[in-house]
This record gives C-alpha cells, structure tokens and sequence, in this order.
C-alpha cells in the first residue's frame, strides 16, 4: 500500500530537493530533527510499550534514528540504540551526541520487539557484509514489528531492487516524497505499507502514485455513441477478446466484437461482427464514431493476425495493443509506432516489454520512459509494480491491485477497461491509463481472494461507482 497521488522521485531529485531547502535558509539538523520526529509520531502509534531496539547507520538515515531514539525515550519507552560506524560529521554527529541513553555495536546488539530501521537510506547503499548480515537477519526475525526509516535499509532507492537485505519492513515511513524503491522491485514487498511524512520539502515530479480517478455519470444528453463505441477484434483464442469486449461493456456505449464467432451471442449487449478478411476488417475501421479499438488478446501470430494488425495501425482510431499485437510489433515496435500519428496505448506484462524494447537498460520506469519516447505511444507496464508512462517522460506507478490478479485473463480485462476509458474522450490518454490501471486494481481487491477474470469483470461496475 502506498499513498495516492504524491509525487515520486529519484534519490538524486530528492537531494535536489533537500538542497533547494537549505539554500532557503533551514539547516540541516532543523530538518533532520523533523525527520526523526515523524518517525517517532509513528512508531508511538505501533510499539504499544514495547522494548525498542532503534538501528543507526553512519549516514544521516542514522541521524534520523537517534533522533527518534530520543524521542522515544522521552515519551516513555525502553530504547536501545544498536550503532553501525560513526556517524558522518553534521547533523547525524549532532543527534548521536544528543543521544544519552543505552548503545551497543551493531554486532553485539540482541533482538528487542519493536525494530526501528535507520541503518540507510537514499545514499548509495552497499550489499552488507556477511556477518552484518546475518546479525541484522536475527534482530530482524527477533521483532515482532519493523519500522523503516525512509526506504528499508539495504534496498536500491531507484530501482527498488534488494541488494541481499534481511530486512522487510512492516511499515515505512517515506521521507518527504515517495522513491521508487516504495513502489517497484522488490521494494513493493520490502517496505510494507508506506506512510508519507511531510518534513517541509517542496517536491515537484513528473511521476506520480497511482490514484482514483474522478468519472463523470453520463450527462441527460448522452447517447450510446457519446459514451464511446468500442471495437475489440478477436482472434484465435476468442475467449481472450470476449473478457476484453465484456470489461469494455462497463462503462461504454456500444461495443462491437468482431471475427469469427458472430452467432455465438452472450452477452446480448454486445454486437457481434463477422471479421474475416481484409475487406470486412477494412470496411468495419471505416467508421469515424469509432473511439478506441483493442487489438492483441487471443489474436494469434500467424498471417491472418498479421493482416488485422496491419489494418489496424494504418486506421486512425486510437488502439490499444495487447497481447499477441505487442509479440508480432517485437522489436519493430518503436520503428512502427512512432510513425503513427494516432494515438496507441501498448498494455506489455515484462515478456512482451523486453520482446520489443529489450531486455536492459535501467529501472524498470527509465525502461518504461524510454519505450513510450521511442514509440511514441503511452506504455502500461504490467505487474505487481505496474508503471505508465507517456512519451512526455510523465510517469504513473500504481500498486493498488491485488496478487490474485496473476491469473489468466486479467490483462484482457485491463485492454477492455482502458479502451472504454478512451473511447469516452473525457480524459487525457495518461488520465485514461491511471483511471483503468485504478479501476482494474480496485475490482480486484473487491473479488477478494481466488476469483478468475470473469470475476474481475463483474466487479467493474462497483469500482467505477467509487469514482463517481
Ligand atoms: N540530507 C538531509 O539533510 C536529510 C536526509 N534525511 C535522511 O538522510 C538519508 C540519506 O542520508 P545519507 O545520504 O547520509 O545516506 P545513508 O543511506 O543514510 O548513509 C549512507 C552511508 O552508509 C554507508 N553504507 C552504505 N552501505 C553500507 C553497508 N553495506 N555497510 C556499511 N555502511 C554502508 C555509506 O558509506 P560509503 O559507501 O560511502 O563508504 C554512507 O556513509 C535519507 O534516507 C533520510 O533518512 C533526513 O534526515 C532529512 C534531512
Ligand atoms: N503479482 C501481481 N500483483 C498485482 N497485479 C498483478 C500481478 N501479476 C499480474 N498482475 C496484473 O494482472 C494482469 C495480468 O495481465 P497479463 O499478464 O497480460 O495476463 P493475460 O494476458 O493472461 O490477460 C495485469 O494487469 C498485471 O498488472
Ligand atoms: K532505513
């Protein structure tokens, strides 16, 4: 879980940020001392009177811990302070000498059961050694709850890969603005859940948490093509395109699936379209009230899905490619996209991703940014650790769905939720992809555990509710 709508960035941008504040004039320990205290506000609302156990790196992280030791110790609570290094001169000096109580090395320091973790923080952290390793796995395992200062320690801020840390965090407290580390990798896991601290930082970004959307109900005026005409093509695996033409039915006016399957009929509020050749795909496209067409899931690859494909992109309908269209793009997909002046959204899981824009080359939102510039079009990269991102380098991390969505299906109901987003024509593109990536989360947590996609579907409506 983290917090919505806030802005997210890079440990450099955050230093930036920070520098910014004391160019103003606010010192360092002004602001540390800030630091430590939204941290001890929190760990109050969780030790419950338990025996404290506060870890104090040699960075300012570090300086954040013993500030909150002392907070801590003042309010009441038994707190040691179990120290790796000397502190770094300033501000983090400052708090270890205003630290009076029990201290003990790192090495020699016994599991107590509430952990504060202030070993590192943004500054580039090393992998810990293995004895530092596996003393911070017993002190770890020994609590009964951890609370991470900033970013849990051991953890790459960009990234958010684990560098081998033992420690996984019940809560984190974000200093100032959200990292990436709070929402991608292994970090999704290693912080818990994040609460965002607001220490006087001002902090601009282009990339932002995911957050509900604001949908409007349809005016008095409206009509079914007003609300958007939906078209998903099916076809080799037609299951695929019916979930995207039902979650599409959610929301949409009018949603046409077309292909083969044309007198099999449920649902009844979707048309069906005989699509087989070129010339019945050709004379479908030519219809201006068209808002958006999904083209991907259960396509094929074959020489017939080649052809769909290709009539498609030459359309000037926004698309949604998924799935099948993405594989056939593969590493075509910037030189063949980037041509298109109509809009294209791609809905890649990391497979797909790596097949068209390889498989290297930064975290996985420097990745995402890079495919959207290359491609020209808007790229949902999907996972546990979702990212949008738009050729502007605007960046939305969204981590609000549920672990059971790892089933079959549910990205064909994303492709139908975001292409109703679309065709509406209410939002931007990027407005479209945060409010499908939210709505398709958000139907998920309410199927709670073991659903299948048709499940997912079913619960649109009430996740769209939630936004009206
Ligand atoms: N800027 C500000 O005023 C404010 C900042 N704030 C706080 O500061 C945090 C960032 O602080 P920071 O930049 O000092 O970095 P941090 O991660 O604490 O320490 C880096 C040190 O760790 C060391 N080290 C690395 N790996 C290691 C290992 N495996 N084993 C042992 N040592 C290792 C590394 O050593 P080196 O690799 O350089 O030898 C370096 O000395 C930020 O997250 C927030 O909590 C708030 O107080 C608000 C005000
Ligand atoms: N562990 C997970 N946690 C949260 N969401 C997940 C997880 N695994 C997959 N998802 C989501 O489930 C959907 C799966 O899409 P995809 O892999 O394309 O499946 P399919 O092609 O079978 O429909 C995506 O929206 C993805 O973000
Ligand atoms: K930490």
């Amino acid at each position: 879980m983290i917090p919505p709508g806030v802005p997210v960035v890079s440990a450099a941008a955050m230093v930036a940020a920070e520098q910014a504040v004391f160019a103003a004039g606010a010192s360092q320990i002004e602001l540390m001392e800030r630091a430590g205290t939204a941290v001890a506000r929190e760990a109050l609302r969780f030790a419950n009177q338990r025996p404290v156990l506060v870890l104090a790196g040699p960075g300012n992280n570090g300086g954040d811990g013993y500030v909150a030791a002392r907070l801590l110790e003042e309010a009441g609570l038994d707190v040691t302070v179990a120290t790796m290094g000397d502190a770094k001169a300033g501000a983090a000096a400052h708090m270890r000498s205003r630290w009076e109580g029990r201290t003990v090395a790192l090495e020699d320091a016994a599991p107590r059961a509430f952990l504060v973790d202030g070993l590192l923080g943004i500054g580039k952290a090393r992998p810990f050694t293995p004895d530092l390793g596996d003393r911070l796995r017993t002190l770890v395992e020994g609590a009964q709850f951890v609370l991470s200062i900033d970013i849990p320690s051991g953890f790459d801020t960009d990234s958010g890969d684990d560098l081998g840390s033992p420690v996984t965090a019940d809560r984190t407290v974000a200093l100032g603005a959200l990292k990436p580390v709070h929402c991608i990798g292994d970090g999704l896991a290693g912080c818990g859940a994040v609460m965002l601290a607001d220490i006087g930082i001002p902090v601009e970004s282009a990339w932002h948490s995911l957050a509900r959307p604001a949908l409007a109900r349809p005016s008095a005026r409206a009509n079914k093509y007003s609300r958007g005409l939906v078209v998903v093509i099916e076809g080799e695996m037609p299951g695929a395109a019916r979930l995207s033409a039902c979650a599409a039915a959610s929301g949409a006016g009018y949603v046409i699936l077309a292909g083969d399957t044309a007198s099999d009929g449920q649902p009844h509020a979707i048309v069906r379209r005989r699509v087989t050749t070129p010339e019945t795909m050709t004379e479908l496209l030519d219809d201006s009230r068209i808002g958006a067409v999904v083209v991907g899931p259960g396509l094929g690859r074959g020489q017939n899905a080649r052809r769909m494909l290709d009539l498609a992109l030459s359309s000037s309908h926004a698309l949604i490619l998924d799935g099948d269209a993405l594989s056939l793009l593969g590493t075509d997909a910037g030189a063949r996209l980037s041509d298109r002046r109509a809009p294209k959204v791609l809905t890649p899981h990391s497979g797909e991703f790596d097949r068209m824009f390889g498989p290297g080359g930064g975290s996985k939102i420097e990745r995402t940014i890079a495919g959207a510039k290359e491609s020209g079009a808007h790229i949902i990269h999907k996972g546990g650790d979702t990212v949008i991102a738009a050729p502007s380098g605007e960046v939305i991390l969204g981590a609000n769905g549920s672990p059971w969505l790892s089933t079959a299906g549910t990205g064909d109901v994303l492709a139908g939720t975001l292409a109703t987003q679309l065709a509406g024509g209410a939002l931007s593109h990027l407005e479209a992809c945060e409010a499908a990536v939210w709505l398709h989360g958000r139907a998920a947590q309410l199927c709670g555990p073991a659903f299948h996609a048709d499940d997912l579907i079913a619960n649109l409506p009430r996740a769209i509710a939630e936004c009206l």
